[in-house]
């Protein structure tokens, strides 16, 4: 049984038995994302000072502009996780295509394909607003020993084994499920330690907060401007709060720990909405499901979605179950109208 404050290296092989295929490699996995997750920290907490702040020139296939952060971060967990031979592809939000990795013997033996946004609330790192870094992970489905393919990671979001984030806030935190329930582990800087803080986190099945860029009003679809319009209603136990901080990461780890609802919808400007599919999404909605939550793209259940490129992007709709579920029959009857 996980004890409170125990480390995450205690935690990871205590529970390493609890998973299906426990050869030890999703272990070494974790502990390399954990490892990354400290070097990157290191750089963030940085952020401000000349040599870590701003854009590099370049774009990335999202159209959006590099920031420093975003490539440092992208060189840091690619690196990381060739190194520690775990890992036969790497995709990641910073680069147009996938990454093969064969391995030192060039042999292909690895498991496990790794999907990550390296850098998550890139337009809060100047501003130093906290930012986080997201990953999902899945069992290649290709024949070990070959090149990875296309095929290993357009998998739906049902068959992660594993997924999680860090956020660099207040205080650094690595917040992970391999199915089995939710776990937050705080980073003590001054040992480098990770210690379970948050256990068994939860989603409330009802929350009044409820997150979503109003800004975009104007140009959101009926049913989401139905579900604001009931969050600001003046009745029952309504109005709810309004937050947004404009990272992913960070509001969604707000709501999961005081109960809420974070919306990302499909607009005029972005008709698929803006997330993406494989390395935002569906992440967060196997932490969100693990925690009793939900997350859908409004109608149908973000896991079961059966991706087509890499970079696709959905609309998003994650948090307190009942919450989300109000949400979808807004959507739903403004549809029916
Ligand atoms: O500024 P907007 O349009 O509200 O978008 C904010 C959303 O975009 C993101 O910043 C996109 O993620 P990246 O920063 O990784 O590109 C999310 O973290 C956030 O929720
Ligand atoms: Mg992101
Ligand atoms: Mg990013």
């Amino acid at each position: 049984m996980s004890k409170k404050n125990q480390t995450l290296g205690e935690f990871i092989i205590e529970n390493q038995q609890a998973f299906p295929y426990s050869s030890g490699e999703l272990s070494r996995l974790i502990n390399s994302i954990r490892l990354a997750a400290k070097v990157v920290n290191h750089e963030v907490n940085k952020a401000g000072l000349v040599d870590i702040t701003g854009a590099v020139g370049d774009t990335n296939i999202q159209g959006e502009e590099q920031q420093k952060l975003d490539v440092y971060a992208n060189q840091k967990f690619i690196q990381t996780l060739t190194n520690r031979e775990i890992v036969c592809g790497i995709a990641s939000e910073e680069n147009d295509e996938y990454i093969t990795i064969q391995g030192h013997n060039k042999d292909h033996k690895n498991k496990y394909v790794v999907l990550m946004d390296p850098l998550d609330g890139s337009s809060n790192i100047d501003v130093n607003v906290s930012v986080g870094t997201i990953f999902s992970v899945y069992r290649r489905v290709t024949p070990i020993g070959t090149p990875v393919t296309m095929e290993d990671f357009l998998q739906p979001g049902n068959l992660q084994v594993a997924a999680g984030y860090i956020i660099y806030g207040t205080s650094t935190m690595l917040v992970y499920t391999t199915g089995h329930g939710v776990n937050g582990f705080t980073l003590n800087p001054a040992i480098g330690t990770y210690y379970l803080s948050h256990p068994n986190m939860k989603f409330s099945e009802d929350g009044n907060i409820y997150s979503v860029n109003e800004g975009n009003y104007a140009q959101f679809p009926r049913g989401v401007k139905d579900y604001i319009k009931y969050c600001q209603a003046e009745e029952d136990d309504r109005p709810y709060t309004s937050r947004y901080i404009g990272s992913l990461v960070s509001d969604i780890h707000r709501n999961m720990i005081k109960g809420g609802i974070y919306i990302y919808p499909g607009s005029s400007k972005y008709p698929d909405g803006k997330l993406r599919l494989l390395y935002e999404c569906n992440p967060m909605a196997f932490i969100a499901e693990q925690a009793g939550g939900k997350a859908s793209n409004g109608f149908k259940r973000i896991m079961d979605i059966k991706p087509t490129e890499l970079h696709e992007r959905v609309p998003f709709f994650c948090g307190s179950k009942n919450m989300v579920e109000k949400a979808e029959e807004c959507m739903r009857n403004a549809k029916e109208k």
